[in-house]
């Protein structure tokens, strides 16, 4: 014998209230989607019927009313008091497409702020019917009295959900959620909907469109965008705008976009809704195709979502390429505030890479240009992988007629990398100090032979520092010394700090990638500086020591490089030296 199902109500309210929706607020949605759908099928039915939706608040009672399809007798027997059971699907079981809900459960959402539903309904030919639905499961059904056709839903606040039914939240919470929608829907007295999408095309001038498009943005979002962008995917049914933020966003992020459903809010912050670099705008769409997820506070992350996300995609960089055609000036603007993205994007879009290439600035030792700009002036790009490289080699590489982009800054050095793809002639060459090394013309051999005891004074002094003393005669002459070090020198300057500082064992495993004589930074004293040709001039090794210790510090500072807890007892050993030589002794008493 087959028997059937029992559910217990309870349960299912509290799985609802603690594990599906958010908050309790989601009633009213709830109640809102339905009267919306009525009013569809009323629509399909019959031509031309009322559409109106009022909600009212007396007290602790809500009632929502409209002017929908109703129900009869045996409809409510079935729809309203049978879980699961939705007008709303096709003989298939599938969501029809016209209707916003389709899981038969929405109505139960009113049991999270109510013991007792009180639905009076009306169809068209039929008498109207009175359903009393109570939170422990048990329901009664009488003659209703009610003239017109179209459904009034009563809830009277259970002890401590009244906040629910205040009437500001309840007209805040119509309007959130409804105020898109395309017909008259009344809170507390108030109309919070009727005109629909503010992108809608209607007979508005442009200007007034627009101003309405910004002003929604100030009214809703919060900020005055930089532009709005016209979406719209037809396979997911969207229309929408996206806002270009005024203020550069934080990539790391993720933007929460607001997303209307068939004209009803789903969210105000749906994630993936756009690839993640588009970080630099905030769209609000009405969708009729996407999925929503059953709490209906998310979408459904299904093929669907990902190909509009695409299209959207596509359309925000259709705009950018467009304001470049366009209006360049206020690409630039647009360029200072959002590069960030704009770089992201150019790491994999060849297109972008282009616009890259010809509008964003970018910092180089012979001024800030574009690489296009570059390009055309020095024919092969060279640049250096960070910062700190690019500050300690500019003005040296400058001197040496060497032009250098700092590719230090965020995405900028694999940007460079992919430069041949818009030039496949074009060389690209990370620069590293050891190729400005190779620029610094050497002191004549007379010179360096006559210059050999200071230089092994020096060597000596520099030894300690684990660092090679180099004697060459380069531009500018006012630089008197520069400290190179190269990537692999740099490792293994790191490799030798870390080592000092670990235990025996590790020490030991890290001494094995160790290289002790190849690759050691180099101090490259510069014989043009009058300063270096006087301290070589210097008899006394002790005197030689301390300045060369002084010069050292000053390329490392110069250079940006770190200063280690040895560099720095050196620079307070030669500062104090020095000062002892240049101060006259104290005369004895
Ligand atoms: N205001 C109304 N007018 C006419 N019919 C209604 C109304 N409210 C509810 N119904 C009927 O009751 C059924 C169940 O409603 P319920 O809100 O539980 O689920 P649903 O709207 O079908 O789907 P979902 O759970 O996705 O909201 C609906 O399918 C509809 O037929």
């Amino acid at each position: 014998m087959n028997h059937t199902f029992q559910v217990d109500l309870r349960g299912v309210v509290d799985l609802l209230s603690h594990h599906l929706y958010s908050s309790p607020r989601v009633y009213l949605r709830e109640l809102l989607q339905n009267a919306v759908d009525a009013v569809t099928a009323r629509r399909a039915a019959e031509t031309d019927p009322p559409a109106r939706i009022e909600i009212t608040v007396d007290g602790t009672t809500l009632t929502v009313t409209d002017t929908g399809v109703g129900l009869t007798e045996a409809q409510v027997h079935e729809l309203l008091a049978t879980i699961g059971r939705s007008s709303k699907r096709d003989d298939l079981g599938f969501a029809r497409h016209e209707f916003l809900g389709q899981f038969g459960i929405g109505l139960l959402s009113a049991f999270l702020v109510a013991d007792e539903v009180v639905v009076v309904t009306r169809a068209s030919g039929a008498e109207a019917v009175e359903w009393r639905g109570r939170a422990d499961g048990t329901y009664r059904i009488a003659p209703g009295s009610r003239d017109e056709v179209g459904t009034t839903v009563t809830l009277t606040a259970r002890p401590g959900s009244e906040q629910w039914f205040a009437e500001p939240t309840v007209v805040e919470l119509a309007r959130l959620y409804g105020s898109m929608l395309p017909f008259g829907v009344v809170a507390c007295g108030q109309p919070v909907a009727g005109e629909g999408t503010p992108w809608r095309r209607d007979d508005r001038p442009a200007g007034t469109r627009k101003a309405d498009l910004v002003g929604y943005a100030q009214d809703v979002l919060g900020f005055t965008p930089f532009d709005v962008i016209d979406l719209a995917v037809p396979e997911a049914g969207l229309t929408g705008v996206a806002y270009v933020l005024p203020v550069p966003a934080n990539p790391a992020e993720r933007a929460g976009h607001r997303v209307y459903l068939k004209q009803m809010l789903l969210t105000e912050s749906a994630t993936g809704l756009l690839p993640g670099w588009a970080f630099f705008a905030r769209c609000v769409v009405d969708a009729a195709e996407l999925r929503p997820t059953a709490s209906r506070e998310a979408l459904y992350d299904d093929g669907l979502l990902e190909s509009t996300r695409e299209a959207l995609g596509a359309q925000l960089r259709g705009w950018l390429v467009g304001l470049a055609r366009t209006d360049p000036a206020r690409l630039a603007r647009f360029l200072d505030v959002h590069h960030l993205g704009v770089k992201a994007l150019a790491l994999h879009d060849d297109e972008m890479l282009g616009l890259v290439d010809q509008w964003l600035p970018m910092e180089t030792n012979v001024g800030r240009m574009t690489l296009a700009d570059f390009r055309a002036r020095h024919g092969e790009v060279r640049f250096t992988a960070t910062t700190d490289d690019f500050r300690q080699l500019a003005a040296v590489a400058g001197a040496q007629g060497m032009a250098v982009v700092n590719g230090g800054y965020t995405y900028d050095s694999e940007i460079i990398s992919r430069l041949p793809v818009l030039d496949q002639d074009l060389v690209v060459s990370r620069l590293e100090p050891s190729d400005v090394m190779t620029r610094l013309a050497p002191v004549n051999p007379g010179t360096e032979l006559a210059l050999r005891p200071f230089l092994t004074a020096a060597q000596r002094a520099m030894d300690r520092m684990g660092c090679e003393v180099v004697l060459r005669a380069f531009e500018p002459a006012t630089l008197p010394v520069l400290y190179l070090l190269d990537r692999a020198a740099a490792f293994q300057a790191e490799l030798r700090s870390t080592r000092d500082s670990v235990d025996d064992l590790w020490a030991g495993v890290l001494g094995a990638f160790e290289k002790p004589e190849q690759n050691r930074p180099q101090l490259v004293l510069n014989h043009n500086s009058a300063l270096v040709r006087r301290v070589a001039a210097l008899g006394e090794p002790d005197l030689v020591a301390l300045a060369v210790e002084a010069l050292y510090g000053q390329a490392l500072l110069l250079g940006y490089h770190p200063i280690r807890p040895a560099d720095a007892a050196l620079l307070n050993r030669s500062f104090l030296g020095l000062l002892d030589q240049a101060v006259p002794a104290e005369e004895a008493p």
